[in-house]
């Protein structure tokens, strides 16, 4: 099995740069002055909702589409800007899509020896079958790729990919299209035929859980902007709006009172240095609240089970939030006390 270990940061050069990249199709702005870095070896997640403009960014990295404004760069050499658009094929980027989109006329080893024309035949074959190894399919590099499960013909388009050996891949919702069983094995031969690379990757993905567990960078994108960029664990712990923590999942947004760098919420208070004084935003993840012997007086008005946990709603004051049990059974009607827990809760002014 192929363990899953995340590079550390490292002070790397990106390999391509996105700065102040804008797209507009007619009235709607697709994607509006977003920064974005790729570094080398590095696996940088892009996470949003549906039409939020994901995939806008990926083509606009990739050269399928020109940018309206701003610029995209690699190693000082200007690949989109004002009136500069090198093509696709020039830019050093290997594509992985979610159809796949193998030639079906081609055998498995064909399709992937297809991007090393320039290659003598007989060191194509060689090169095509070691890339087949990589992403473990060396064994069916005679079959076509209809006789290929999805989560197959998926590491055929990567190995295809990295064919050019190129300075970056970007994938399109590589996974989407797979069924969950085979999602995450996948997944991990992907994710180590690319760290084999040494490639700048660039994943774009709907789903938080997965962009958790792969991204060395996470980048959150609503409606066009890049909320927020950075370490996934200090994305999720230390979102900087409501907007950016609902993307990594559910979160509670409790209404508080600040006063004299303190945030007064019905849970119990929370320090708030820096901040103005009024209304606040606490925010706090299920697992930031918890049943204790002392706290808010509460009662539980609901519960679902959740596997190894159990979900339950409560109601303070009024106040309605959503924890996570671990361990015991608890029944609609309890009387409970919760409290908050400080490092897993961020506070927001207004
Ligand atoms: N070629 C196009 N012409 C007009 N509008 C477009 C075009 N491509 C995308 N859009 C619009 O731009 C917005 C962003 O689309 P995009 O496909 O980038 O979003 P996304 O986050 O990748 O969504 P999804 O996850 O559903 O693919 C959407 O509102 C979409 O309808």
């Amino acid at each position: 099995m192929n363990m899953h270990v995340k590079t550390p940061q490292t002070l790397t050069r990106p390999v391509i740069t996105a700065r102040g990249v804008t797209r507009r199709y007619g009235a709607k702005t697709a994607v509006a002055a977003a920064d974005l870095d790729l570094h080398p070896g590095r696996i940088t997640c892009l996470l949003g909702p549906s039409g939020c403009g994901k995939s806008t960014l990926l083509r606009l990295m990739a050269g399928l589409e020109p940018v309206d404004d701003g610029c995209i760069e690699a190693d000082d050499a200007v690949l989109s800007g004002p009136g500069v658009h090198v093509p696709p094929e020039q830019r050093g980027v290997g594509l992985v899509f979610q159809d796949y989109a193998l030639f079906p006329h081609l055998s498995v080893l064909d399709n992937v020896a297809f991007g090393l024309k320039h290659l003598p035949r007989k060191e194509r074959k060689a090169r095509a079958l070691a890339l087949l190894e990589k992403v473990r399919l060396a064994a069916r590099a005679e079959a076509w790729p209809h006789m290929l499960s999805g989560g197959e013909q998926q590491r055929v388009a990567l190995a295809r990919a990295l064919a050019r050996e190129p300075a970056a891949v970007l994938l399109d919702e590589p996974f989407s299209g797979l069924d969950s069983h085979l999602k995450s094995e996948v997944r991990e031969t992907l994710m180590a035929a690319l760290r084999a690379a040494g490639a700048a990757v660039l994943v774009v993905t709907h789903d938080a859980e997965e962009a958790l567990l792969m991204a060395d960078d996470l980048v959150l994108m609503s409606e066009g902007r890049i909320l927020q960029a950075g370490d996934p664990g200090d994305c999720y712990l230390n979102p900087t709006s409501m907007a950016a923590a609902r993307l990594l999942g559910e979160a509670n947004a409790l209404p508080a009172r600040i006063a004299n760098g303190v945030a007064e919420t019905v849970f119990g208070d929370l320090p708030a240095p820096g901040l103005p004084d009024g209304a606040g935003t606490v925010m706090v993840r299920p697992e930031g609240l918890r049943l204790w012997l002392e706290g808010a007086p509460a009662e539980i008005v609901s519960t679902a089970f959740g596997g190894g946990f159990h979900e339950v709603t409560v109601v303070a004051a009024g106040q309605t939030a959503r924890l996570r049990l671990h361990g015991g059974v608890p029944a609609v009607g309890d009387q409970v006390r919760v409290t908050i827990d400080a490092d897993r809760a961020r506070v927001f002014a207004a």
